[in-house]
């Protein structure tokens, strides 16, 4: 008899009790929610089990039995796992004894975390699990791409991966400097943006340069230049930078750097005079900090842009305790390669193209018309000119250069021309319509090998054709170049010695002078320039800061009355400091401290007569050529033997000077045995320019070759057999010239002048200017200059550019005479008659045509016969005697292109030179303005045809920082 069964009822989801097999057959008892069974007795259950609790679903009683569900127990129990299809919130239960299913029991094994993840896991989180999975999944991804991509643009495609990787630049991070301990001691220098003191953090002296709040963006780009600049021997070095509220409750910026005693440039020359290898050391070192500004440089992570100064001039070079320089004051330098963050448009050229100082702005950028096409290359071009400028001041205080007379009072360029506060149209008139630079002096008319060079050097960096500049990597190869063709250019050349006497040693010192009469540097404003002359009178009072003038640690410019208490004791003296620049003053002449004399350098001039006499032998004419090469190219030129060990002292002497600077650089030890540049210090050459053969054959220097003028560099041409010829030199040579009423021989010839007039606006004489400086702020405060009536002036001249563009005839060039009439009749006086014009007036001559050259070149000739004789150029001679002479002209510095040139192999047309032609008034064969001449250009139907735009180059760049890399 089957017992009816009474269990807790509770319908509320039919359909799902129906799903269940539960129907529940039986009276229900709704009041107490029981039902009492028909059929079957068994009790079941169905409830929901949640986060929230648990809710009943269904009770009734169980009809439907099955093997595995007896429903025996009278416990309700869950047995059975809960189901994942039901998300695992079911619970179901059936039972035998009356009202069993009122609750339920489970008794289901727990699942091991092991084998079979919970059923809840994988429910509403499993979303979740599979989105985080994926997330990762994807970053990893995208990590992995971008670290191949990274990794690519930094191995393979480098460069142009770098411009577009800000983050590689040298972004150092600010040192961490306690600059609450930072003091301010002494106004030492007022710029246009803000003042300069010196000052000490801990302890250490420094200077401090104050920007104010209106001068954020020159103090961000400067902070900005010395992050990227990395350290250089030759940039001024930089420690950190500081925004606090000033006194007046302004923001102010402050940049703090090394300190240097020496103060500028400009200041220093002041004050010093310095001899031929000390001027040649100063102007290598601010060459080197030049050359390494605009190289682009790779080293592992780190990456140096090319960078222009814009600026560059005396006053922001400055002198360090070595007789070195540093170049400081990066306020508007301008990164030319990486990526660039500037305007657009005209504005972008207006910001890139004219600023700088007036007195040391190039012509092009007097124009307007800096070539913005090619902008790396001709911001760098614009450097290279103030460069120019700068050996210009510098080599007019070299004792060596004046050697019958006293050295000249320091001078900023063109401020004989223009006065010390030369105006923006001053600049415009003689620099680019007249194409003056500064004038020679008289004692530099002797044309022995080392002036004559250095003359040329000058040259080529101001060249009116900007891209006919040297690169700065050039330059200092020249200046290194100069340091020994001093003494290469005395021994083997006696006639062209300087004959100091001992009245005249002095003058071969690095000395100073305490007071200089009148400075002309515009060091600061007009105040703290007289309390500089104060402080000058005093100098106790202010070593630390005059440096020079009575610290020892000033290894260049030894203090001229502490010279004169010590010559009595030391100078004639072997142990006293002194150098041998001459062979005939040797003896006589202390040196600057820095490059003390091994026994050997002072036993030069006690070497064996035959020796000497052998030298004085091959000193002629005839192998002088041969001789100079060897000097130039030999590698073993210290170990050599024969007539160069004669020289060998006084080479080893500039190798150790040269190699003293150079020596953290040369990674391959050559520096100080070979004096002369490396080849690898040269840009890399185009592999096809049939020019890449070395100079001199086995071992050649390298050496610069300067492409010369004879046209805008698109137009520049060299005939391939000239340039194959290894050996062959273009030197810059007499010039034939019919001389006409032209303004810029006028000029270039007019010795000293005073003063000029523009505009009927009459400028006093240099005098006149200086002391108008002590009531007037100087002309370098204003910090952009824009050619706003640049236009007028052009307009106004239109014809003298017309005359410049097309080559110009007689009728234009008396224009020019015209328009120089005041000048013309200021140069007069020193100005020897027309007919013989002075030699270096020629050189700078602007000359359009090139004489033939010979198809094979006789190397037989004698040179030289032009050194020394300036009057040899007067134009007697005939074309292809100058060529040969040009051909075997001893000055081999000339040999390489600069780093820039993209060689076509175009035969080129007519030539077109549109830059300043004077077509039938001379007659040149200078090698800058070589090139012309349509018959020889006929004959050679090869000529290499070279354009101006920037290639990419790698090569080791010794004078770089370690393990950085051209790029
Ligand atoms: N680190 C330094 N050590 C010694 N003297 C310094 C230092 N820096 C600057 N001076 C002096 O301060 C002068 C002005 O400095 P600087 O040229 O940097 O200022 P500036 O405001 O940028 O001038 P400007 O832009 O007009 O050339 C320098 O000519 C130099 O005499």
């Amino acid at each position: 008899q089957v017992e009816d069964r009474e269990c807790a009822y509770a319908e509320q989801q039919q359909a799902l009790a129906d799903r269940i097999g539960g129907g529940g057959e039986g009276r229900v008892f709704a009041e107490n929610s029981t039902i009492r069974c028909n059929q079957g007795n068994r009790c079941y259950g169905l409830w929901e089990k949640n986060q929230h609790g648990v809710r009943l679903v269904k009770q009734g009683c169980w009809t439907f039995t099955s093997e595995q569900l007896e429903c025996h127990d009278d416990r309700c129990l869950v047995t059975t796992p809960p189901s994942q299809v039901q998300n695992g919130s079911y619970r179901f239960c059936c039972c035998s004894r009356d009202m069993c299913n009122i609750n339920f029991t489970e008794d289901f094994p727990e699942p091991s975390p092991t084998t079979e993840p919970p059923f809840y896991i994988c429910g509403p989180y499993h979303d979740k699990a599979i989105v985080i999975a994926l997330a990762t999944l994807s970053m990893v991804a995208v990590l992995v791409v971008m670290t191949f991509l990274g990794y690519r643009m930094l191995r393979g495609d480098g460069k142009r991966g770098l411009h577009n990787m800000d983050m590689l630049e040298t972004s150092t991070s600010q040192p961490s400097l306690d600059l609450n301990s930072l003091k301010l001691q002494e106004l030492i220098g007022r710029g246009r943006y803000g003042a300069v003191y010196r000052g000490s953090l801990d302890e250490q002296p420094v200077a401090v340069k104050i920007f104010s709040s209106l001068n954020y963006q020159p103090f961000a780009n400067e902070r900005r230049m010395y992050r990227i600049l990395l350290e250089h021997e030759n940039v001024a070095r930089f420690l950190v930078s500081e925004e606090r509220l000033g006194s007046d409750g302004r923001t102010e910026y402050l940049l703090v750097l090394e300190f240097y005693p020496s103060g500028s440039l400009c200041r220093y020359l002041s004050g010093c005079v310095v001899d031929w290898v000390n001027c040649c050391r100063l102007m290598l070192s601010v060459t080197r900090g030049l050359a390494y500004l605009h190289s682009e440089l790779l080293g592992g992570e780190i990456y140096k842009p090319a960078v222009s100064h814009r600026d560059l001039n005396s006053r922001n070079v400055l002198v360090k305790g070595d007789g070195t320089c540093v170049i400081s004051d990066f306020g508007l330098s301008m990164k030319l390669t990486g990526h660039r963050s500037l305007p657009h448009g005209e504005e972008e050229n207006t910001a890139i193209s004219e600023v700088g100082t007036v007195r040391y702005m190039s012509p092009e950028v007097l124009e307007g018309a800096v070539n913005l096409r090619d902008c790396e290359a001709a911001l760098k071009q614009v450097d290279i000119y103030a460069l120019g400028l700068l050996y210009w001041e510098s080599f007019m205080r070299c004792s060596d250069l004046f050697p019958e007379e006293a050295v000249p009072e320091f001078q900023m360029a063109f401020q004989a021309e223009a006065g010390i506060h030369p105006s923006f149209e001053d600049m415009q008139m003689l620099v680019s319509r007249q194409k003056q630079r500064p004038k020679f002096p008289d004692p530099w008319k002797e044309n022995s090998l080392a002036v004559h060079s250095l003359k040329e050097t000058m040259e080529d960096c101001w060249d009116q054709d900007a891209e006919a500049r040297l690169t700065a990597q050039c330059a200092e190869e020249r200046l290194s170049e100069l340091l020994l063709i001093w003494d290469q250019d005395k021994s083997v050349t006696p006639t062209l010695n300087h004959t100091g006497t001992v009245g005249q040693s002095h003058r071969n010192l690095s000395h100073c002078l305490h007071a200089p009469k009148i400075s002309p540097c515009p060091e600061q404003s007009s105040s703290s320039y007289i309390e500089e002359r104060e402080s000058r009178a005093k100098p106790t009072l202010n070593d630390a800061y005059l440096g020079p003038f009575s610290g020892e640690k000033n290894h260049n410019c030894i203090n001229y009355e502490r010279q004169q208490l010590r010559s009595q004791a030391h100078l004639l003296s072997p142990e006293s400091s002194g150098t041998s620049v001459s062979t005939t003053t040797s003896t006589l002449t202390p040196i600057s401290e820095p490059q003390p004399l091994t026994q050997e350098d002072l036993e030069m001039p006690k070497l064996d007569p035959s020796e000497v006499e052998r030298n004085l032998r091959e000193s002629s004419d005839e192998s002088l050529m041969e001789h100079s090469q060897k000097q130039f190219c030999a590698s073993d030129i210290v170990t050599s033997t024969g007539s160069h060990a004669l020289l060998n002292p006084l080479i080893k002497m500039a190798a150790e000077v040269k190699g003293s600077e150079v020596s953290g650089h040369h990674t391959d030890g050559q520096g100080s045995a070979n004096p002369l540049p490396k080849q690898q210090n040269l840009p890399k050459r185009p592999s096809t320019l049939p020019l890449h053969t070395k100079p001199c054959g086995k071992d050649s220097s390298s050496s610069c070759l300067k492409l010369g003028n004879q046209g805008k560099s698109n137009l520049r041409q060299v005939e391939t057999g000239v340039a194959k010829a290894d050996s062959i030199t273009e030197a810059a040579e007499p010039c034939l010239a019919t001389f006409t009423s032209n303004v810029q021989i006028t000029g270039a010839a007019g010795g000293a002048v005073n003063g000029v007039r523009h505009h009927g606006k009459s400028v006093t004489s240099s005098e006149d200017s200086i002391l108008g400086s002590l009531a007037a702020s100087p002309d370098e405060q204003e910090p952009l200059l824009r050619p706003n009536n640049a236009n007028n002036n052009n307009n106004n001249n239109g014809e003298g550019e017309g005359e410049d563009e097309d080559g110009g005839g007689g009728g234009t060039a008396e224009k020019d005479s015209d328009q120089a009439g005041p000048l013309g009749e200021a140069s007069t006086s020193d100005m020897p008659p027309p007919p013989q014009p002075r030699v270096e007036a020629l050189l700078r001559q602007p000359r359009d045509r090139r004489p033939e050259r010979p198809n094979s070149l006789d190397l037989s000739v004698t040179t030289l016969s032009f050194l020394g004789e300036g009057n040899s150029h007067d134009g007697n001679e005939e074309p292809g005697e100058k060529i040969k002479k040009r051909v075997k002209t001893p000055y081999t510095l000339k040999r390489w292109r600069p780093t820039t040139w993209v060689i076509s192999t175009d035969v080129l047309d007519a030539e077109v030179n549109n830059n300043n032609n004077h077509r039938g008034s001379t007659r040149c064969g200078h090698n800058q303005n070589s090139g012309h001449g349509g018959s020889g250009r006929a004959k050679h139907g090869t000529s290499v045809h070279l354009g101006s735009r920037g290639g990419a180059m790698t090569s080791t760049f010794p004078t770089d920082p370690k393990d950085l890399t051209r790029v």
